[in-house]
């Protein structure tokens, strides 16, 4: 078997692992990444990338027809195959030559095959062709193997064969009828998808849509799911499946209803890639999400870093936020701390610091692509509460702007800020409403800076802009 030594080496190249990596190298230090898959991850060909190509079209045809001159221009409809033809050049057609070549001209060595933890500092390469490489850290390994679908243990769901979002986002062919047994972020995009691409969709949404969110925002996604055609069944829980020899599939619901589809696609959140990874070899249990100290060090049973602190995780297996910006945030901090610990230099491990992700606590953006687009980030008002924050929440209506009624004929959307009292600055920004997702940025910066209220008065939104809500925001809290 043979052996190669380098001071890092990296479980996982999705986004996460690939800039762990890029953040060693930088700092002066070797570093090895292990991919059993495709080099890029769940992200570029199962999730964000391939996802939003299938609903950027629809979303571009909707603009054009809500507003008269462009409206006239638009006689047909979305071509299908067109979008799915997209979606595979957004996805790289699954090739990663071009991701194994940013490897190589970012000096980050690859070995294909599944990794694992045999001992302390220690990995495990078993290839495809069944040939074992082991790998030696100097310094550090990190996991960051991400996330499969979560599949419960429905009665006929698994001998039903559904979809997770790997077949909804990859699919070579649009079903005549979908089923989406979920709520959440990848079912409401998916709907929104499929019922552009022409699919008769059914959503079953047990705990609600986007029950994470401003409860305003998930109330104006369902019912622009239903102005577009989907069945949103609000509190519908599948009881059992059952797909039967003509591939029709049934589910049946807990109150007895009945649902007929061609497809069914699960979306009910992930599962950790941490099965088979010899996490039992470090004292962790298999299977299970890795708690982190906030330098991305992976915590053993009683609460301290494994070993002498050479085990870290970032990314979605450590549970912090599973968004691929937010892991590749905590890939900046994880790479460059794994840095100053390897040279003996100082760790900035306070609040805001270098070398921490303080970000995933209070501060993370999240544009969910439906249409209308949902872009938040940071506190709901009921999070912010909850959090023991004297709050005040502002509200406006994003379609009572100026810029909004420029933007689209019957402009409809919401804004909601909520302010910490006490500090007088803002904790959480929500806005839902077409083409909310290039505003969000503001907010994330209004929100991780900190900025004082009276100071925002004199961040002057352009007119006639969408961001004008600011100045409605401020004026309605009052100076
Ligand atoms: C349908 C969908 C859409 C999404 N859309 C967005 C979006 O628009 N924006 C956003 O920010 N986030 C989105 N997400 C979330 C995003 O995909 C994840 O947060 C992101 O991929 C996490 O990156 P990661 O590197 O931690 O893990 P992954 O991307 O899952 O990468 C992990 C890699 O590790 C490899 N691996 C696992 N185990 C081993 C092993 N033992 N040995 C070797 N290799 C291993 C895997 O093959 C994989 O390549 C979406 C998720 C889904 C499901
Ligand atoms: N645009 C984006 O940023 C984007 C897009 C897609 C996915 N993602 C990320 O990927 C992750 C996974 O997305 P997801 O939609 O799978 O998870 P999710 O956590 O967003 O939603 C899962 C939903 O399923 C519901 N649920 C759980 N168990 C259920 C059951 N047995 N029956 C019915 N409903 C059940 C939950 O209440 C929840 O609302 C999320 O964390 C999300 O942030 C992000």
């Amino acid at each position: 078997m043979s052996e190669h030594t380098y001071d890092v080496i990296v479980l996982g190249a999705g986004p996460v692992g690939e800039n762990v990596a890029d953040r060693a190298v930088q700092g002066g230090l070797s570093a090895a990444i292990v991919e059993r898959e495709l080099v890029g991850g769940e992200c570029s060909y199962w999730a964000c990338m391939p996802t939003k190509a299938l609903l950027r079209s629809a979303a571009a045809l909707r603009a054009a027809r809500q507003l008269p001159g462009a409206r006239e221009a638009v006689t047909g409809e979305l071509d299908a195959a067109a979008v799915l033809g997209r979606r595979d050049s957004f996805a790289s057609h699954w090739k990663d030559d071009g991701q194994v070549a940013w490897l190589e001209s970012a000096g980050i060595a690859l070995h294909r095959g599944q990794g694992r933890i045999v001992a302390e500092k220690t990995v495990e390469v078993t290839g495809a062709d069944g040939v074992q490489v082991t790998l030696r850290a100097r310094h550090a390994v990190v996991v960051a193997t991400g996330t499969g679908a979560l599949v419960p243990d429905l009665p006929g769901l698994r001998e039903a064969a559904p979809w997770t979002s790997r077949e909804a986002a990859a699919a070579a062919a649009v079903p005549g009828r979908l089923a989406i047994i979920g709520g959440g972020v990848v079912a409401s995009e998916m709907a929104t998808a499929y019922a552009a691409l022409g699919s008769t969709v059914t959503m079953l949404a047990r705990d609600g849509v986007l029950p994470q969110a401003e409860p305003f925002a998930g109330e104006r996604v369902t019912e622009a799911l239903r102005e577009a055609g989907v069945s949103v069944r609000l509190g519908a829980e599948a009881a059992s499946v059952h797909r039967d020899e003509t591939g029709t599939v049934r589910i049946t619901t807990a109150d007895g209803g009945q649902v007929e589809a061609d497809e069914v696609l699960v979306a009910v959140g992930r599962t950790p890639n941490t099965q088979d990874i010899g996490l039992g070899a470090v004292g962790l249990k298999p299977g299970a999400w890795l708690t982190v100290d906030d330098t991305l060090r992976v915590l053993g049973a009683d609460g301290t870093p494994v070993g002498d602190g050479w085990l870290y995780a970032a990314g979605d297996v450590n549970h912090r936020v599973l968004l691929t910006h937010q892991g590749k945030y905590q890939a900046r901090a994880a790479g460059d701390v794994i840095v100053a610990r390897a040279k003996g230099e100082a760790v900035d491990d306070g609040r805001w610091g270098r070398h921490v992700a303080t970000a995933d606590e209070r501060a993370v953006p999240q544009v969910v692509f439906t249409d209308p687009e949902l872009a938040s980030v940071g506190l709901t008002a009921a999070a912010a509460e909850a959090a023991g924050i004297r709050t005040r929440v502002v509200d406006y209506d994003l379609g009572a702007v100026a810029g909004s009624s420029l933007h689209a004929d019957g402009y409809r959307g919401h804004a909601r800020m909520v302010v910490d009292e006490d500090r007088k600055v803002i904790v959480g920004f929500t806005l839902v409403g077409p083409d909310t997702a290039e505003l969000l940025h503001a907010a994330t910066i209004a929100v991780v800076g900190e900025v004082p209220l009276d100071r925002l008065w004199h961040a002057v939104p352009s007119y006639p802009t969408i961001s004008e809500v600011w100045l409605r925001l401020l004026e309605t809290y009052g100076r």
